[in-house]
């Protein structure tokens, strides 16, 4: 249950819908350094929205402070309709595990010496202390099932896996939590070519099934083309546009985003202004297969 001691008093929303998470006038700082300097925007339940923009916009900062691991010098962040930034001990605990995180490098965040069933059992503790021992199990199984990984995968542990099989692994850790927000970091960027639609449909297909939010932060523009149905571009802390994927990608508004992608190499840009829904740029594969490992 989110707690409810520091909720908002403007009701926070999205064309009409109560927002999953709201920034508003944000400021971070490292020492005298603005790296997130004034940024706002909201994300809708069962949105993906994007953040996209050069290394060193601000980016992680953001997504660091949405995360709760880093208090802003200013601004608000409202979990739904609850004031992140203001919470304190168990209140923020409860309100940090509304939200998980998947990042770039799946191999980095999985503990090498639990096998796979430990890696999902683990949050899932956290998240159903009621259940018992064969309640989880069957949990186990299906949270592995819902990233196309089979119960032969249950003793392996990450260095018996592929990259993509541990971002699928990854993200049944995260799914474990029962998130209403992911956020995404760059989730594909350290996979192989070959499995990163795989991963990406995985990604959109959950989002589907399971009405999840996402905040994802990419520079690569065909991943966000594939995954956002929104843009925020970033340039040294600020929003400098904002807008409907498709509309900023075929028609941006800003010298900053034309100039992102500008730097697209030929073919990649051309199927990302074609408008959204194709494969990614920087991904090929079969779209609408979220493949598995079965
Ligand atoms: N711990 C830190 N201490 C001081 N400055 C930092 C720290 N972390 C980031 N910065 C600075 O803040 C700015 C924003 O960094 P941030 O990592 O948020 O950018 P980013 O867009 O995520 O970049 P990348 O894509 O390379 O991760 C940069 O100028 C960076 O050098």
């Amino acid at each position: 249950m989110i707690p409810d001691t520091t909720r908002t008093t403007d009701a926070p929303d999205v064309s009409g819908v109560p927002a999953v998470l709201r920034v508003q006038d944000l400021v971070v700082t490292y020492g005298r350094h603005r790296a997130v300097d004034g940024v706002g925007f909201a994300v809708a339940p069962g949105e993906s929205y994007a953040v996209v923009g050069e290394s060193g916009c601000g980016k992680t900062t953001l997504a660091r402070t949405v995360l709760g691991l880093l208090r802003p010098a200013a601004g608000e962040v409202a979990l739904e309709g609850v004031r992140l930034d203001q919470a304190r001990g168990r209140d923020l605990r409860a309100l940090r595990r509304r939200v998980q995180i998947v990042f770039q490098n799946p191999f980095a965040a999985l503990n090498p010496r639990m096998t796979v069933a430990r890696l999902v059992d683990e949050p899932l503790r956290l998240a159903q202390p009621g259940l018992t021992a064969a309640g989880r199990a069957e949990a186990v199984s299906a949270l592995l099932a819902s990233v196309g990984l089979a119960d032969r995968f249950l003793g392996r542990r990450p260095h018996e896996l592929s990259g993509g099989q541990c971002q699928r692994v990854a993200i049944a850790r995260a799914l474990a939590m029962d998130p209403v927000l992911l956020v995404l970091d760059e989730p594909t960027s350290a996979l192989d070519v070959s499995v990163q639609a795989q991963v990406l449909n995985l990604l959109a297909d959950l989002r589907q099934r399971r009405g999840l939010a996402y905040l994802l932060i990419s520079h690569d523009l065909g991943v966000v083309r594939h995954l956002a149905d929104r843009i925020g571009v970033m340039s040294a802390g600020r929003l400098v546009e904002e807008g409907p994927a498709q509309e900023v990608l075929s028609a941006p508004a800003a010298d900053y985003t034309r100039a992102l992608i500008a730097a697209v190499p030929g073919r990649g840009r051309a199927a990302l202004v074609g408008g959204a829904g194709a494969a990614t740029a920087s991904g090929p594969g079969a779209p609408g297969s979220t493949g598995s490992s079965q």
